[in-house]
């Protein structure tokens, strides 16, 4: 895969079903087991925004897909969400699932372990709602663009950033990769915050018929990104997928997670 243009062509096929198949029911997302991925993403969110200085006006989703767990921490400290995808077969799925219509993916286990993790004994549909109130707009991204999100946000307007498993999954080189978290970044206010989630040393994953390339990077190479785009590192830690949680869609080795600090100058 040796272009933008082409990873483009490549997610046409991306299946929004499938990809919640493979990736968002048992074993990756088993409530169970604390070592399942899921547990361990959600829990490193949750410690991220219950330290309390993740919060402001804006909070806005990086390639969204079509899933919104990355958001059930990090929601609740702010005025609004908005949720981005580059296809319209994943702003239709997350439309399906905030209207509440039938058929629209079953995140309730999700928000049961959250609460849970929050430990303030508020029922789980009362923070889903919350949650469908809260996401104000579902909006095109595309982070290959100097402003990835059009006309919609001005630069160094939003107070926080969320992106999971995204910009390594549509970027053809190291290269792109690095221009992408520099776009995305110029989105945030100085001292905003950049909550991160990423797949290491994968090549790919299958989505139904699709088989999107991505590009595998390292710890290190995710630490000196982050530099260059100038932001700091405040917390950084890394899940080994074990062997139970190799199923065949994918060929990612590690997950990392980083709150990250777009600089006071920028
Ligand atoms: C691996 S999925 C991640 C979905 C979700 N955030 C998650 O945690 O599972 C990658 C997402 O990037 C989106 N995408 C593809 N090209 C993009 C682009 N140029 N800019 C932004 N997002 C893009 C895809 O539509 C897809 O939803």
């Amino acid at each position: 895969m040796s272009s933008i243009q082409a990873v483009a062509e490549s997610y046409r096929l991306f299946n929004p079903r499938a990809y919640l198949q493979n990736n968002y029911v048992p074993p990756r997302a088993d409530f169970t087991s604390d070592d399942s991925i899921m547990c361990w993403k959600l829990r490193r969110l949750h410690e991220a925004c219950a330290k309390g200085e993740i919060k402001g006006r804006i909070l806005v989703d990086i390639g969204s897909g079509p899933t919104i767990y990355q958001l059930l921490s990090a929601f609740e400290h702010f005025q609004e969400t908005i949720m981005t995808d580059y296809l319209e077969v994943n702003r239709q799925e997350l439309k399906m699932w905030l209207n509440n219509q039938p058929g629209a993916f079953d995140w309730s286990p999700y928000f049961e372990h959250v609460c849970k993790l929050e430990g303030k004994g508020e029922p789980w549909k009362d923070k889903q709602k919350r949650l469908q109130t809260r996401v104000s707009r579902v909006i095109p991204v595309d982070i290959h663009k100097s402003s990835p999100l059009g006309g919609e946000l001005a630069p160094g307007s939003v107070d926080c950033l969320v992106s999971s498993f995204c910009l390594e999954a549509c970027s053809p080189n190291l290269e792109a990769f690095q221009k992408a978290l520099e776009n995305v970044v110029t989105l945030l206010k100085p001292q905003g915050h950049f909550l991160w989630i990423g797949a290491l040393e994968e090549s790919y994953y299958l989505a139904g018929e699709a088989r999107l390339s991505v590009v595998p990077v390292t710890e290190d190479i995710v630490k000196k990104a982050l530099c260059t785009a100038k932001c700091v590192v405040r917390e950084f830690s890394t899940y080994v997928i074990p062997p139970s949680m190799k199923v065949g869609v994918d060929d990612v080795t590690g997950i990392f997670f980083v709150w990250a600090q777009k600089n006071a100058s920028k």
